[in-house]
């Protein structure tokens, strides 16, 4: 059996670069297993090749290790969907949870079904449902929502060149029926306030921003760190505020693999369609996988490996 360490968050034990560059072994080997599926339902998204792989650490020091196609961008889709619920809980704070639960959902992220029962109250704010409202907060409260997205995100990872993909945006938007749905399913509830298609000219923004492992691994060191963001040196949100959206990341953020998740991987995390999963080991480091095939659930199935592999390997979890 695997002893733990005196002090598990000791990491100048590890050879990072090595367990990196193992991974990266490891996973490359799988690609040929054929498992997994890209995800098509957005156009632009079908084209990804299937065989790419990165990983990036980003250590409260500023420190990154990398490796693979760690540099090469992809659109962050619901990895999104932790930033604007920072935006949206430093705009409103507790406000938010009246209009947005934060319960699992055992379901898929863009179920409809829960929503009719609950009276438009969406479960949690990584659903699309929840996101969407969460997008609404965001739209209400800051003068100019894409303008200040962009900034938190390019100060986040101090990366000045982060932006968005217009032509993505719009290919979901012409092939989002689902989200419109949902939208106007939560509107006819009386919980957004803004114009539907405002709220999701939002939301297909923050899906498309394109950014790489490393800049993610960076995005995620304010959650890691009380609140406080390496790359730009600011209090983003206070220590209970990373504490919370690190919780509502373990309960949600793989949607309705988050059980499994927490069995095989055991840190606060988030996934994207695009194939992307950041996590966080706590007042350790921010971290990316990048790998586009996904399981039926929606998370990328090589990059949930590496995570599972890299827990293991290092014994940093929560649990
Ligand atoms: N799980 C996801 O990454 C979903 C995001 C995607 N843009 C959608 O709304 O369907």
């Amino acid at each position: 059996m695997r002893k733990p360490p005196n002090n598990p968050y000791d990491i100048s034990r590890l050879d990072l670069d090595d367990i990196l560059g193992t991974i990266n072994e490891e996973v490359r080997q799988r690609f040929g297993e054929n498992r997994g599926e890209v995800a098509d339902y957005i156009p632009a998204l079908a084209d990804v090749p299937r065989d790419r792989f990165g990983m990036a650490l980003a250590l409260l020091d500023g420190t990154v290790h990398e490796v693979g196609n760690a540099r090469e961008r992809f659109s962050i889709q619901s990895v999104s969907k932790v930033y604007t619920l920072t935006l949206a809980l430093e705009a409103i704070g507790d406000a938010l949870w009246k209009r947005v639960d934060r319960e699992p959902s055992g379901d898929p992220f863009n179920s409809l079904i829960q929503l009719e029962h609950e009276k438009g109250i969406p479960r949690n704010p990584f659903m699309n449902a929840g996101a969407i409202v969460t997008a609404d907060v965001v739209l209400s409260n800051y003068g100019d929502a894409e303008a200040t997205l962009l900034e938190f995100m390019r100060a986040r990872s101090g990366n000045p060149e982060v932006g968005a993909d217009v032509e993505l945006a719009k290919s979901e938007r012409e092939s989002g029926h689902r989200n419109v749905a949902l939208a106007n399913f939560i509107r006819s509830y009386g919980n957004l306030h803004n114009d539907v298609q405002d709220v999701l000219d939002f939301y297909f923004l923050q899906c498309s921003l394109r950014m790489d492992c490393v800049d993610l691994a960076r995005s995620m060191q304010y959650l890691a760190d009380g609140g406080r963001c390496g790359p730009s040196g600011q209090q983003v949100t206070s220590a209970e505020g990373a504490t919370r959206i690190n919780a509502m990341m373990m309960t949600a953020g793989t949607y309705d693999a988050a059980g499994d998740f927490a069995f095989h991987v055991g840190l606060p995390a988030k996934s994207g369609v695009s194939g992307a999963i950041v996590a966080v080991v706590p007042h350790v480091m921010g971290l990316c996988v990048w790998s586009p095939a996904l399981d039926r659930k929606g998370n990328s199935l090589l990059g949930g490996y590496a995570l599972h592999r890299f827990t293991r390997m290092t014994g940093l979890s929560v649990f």
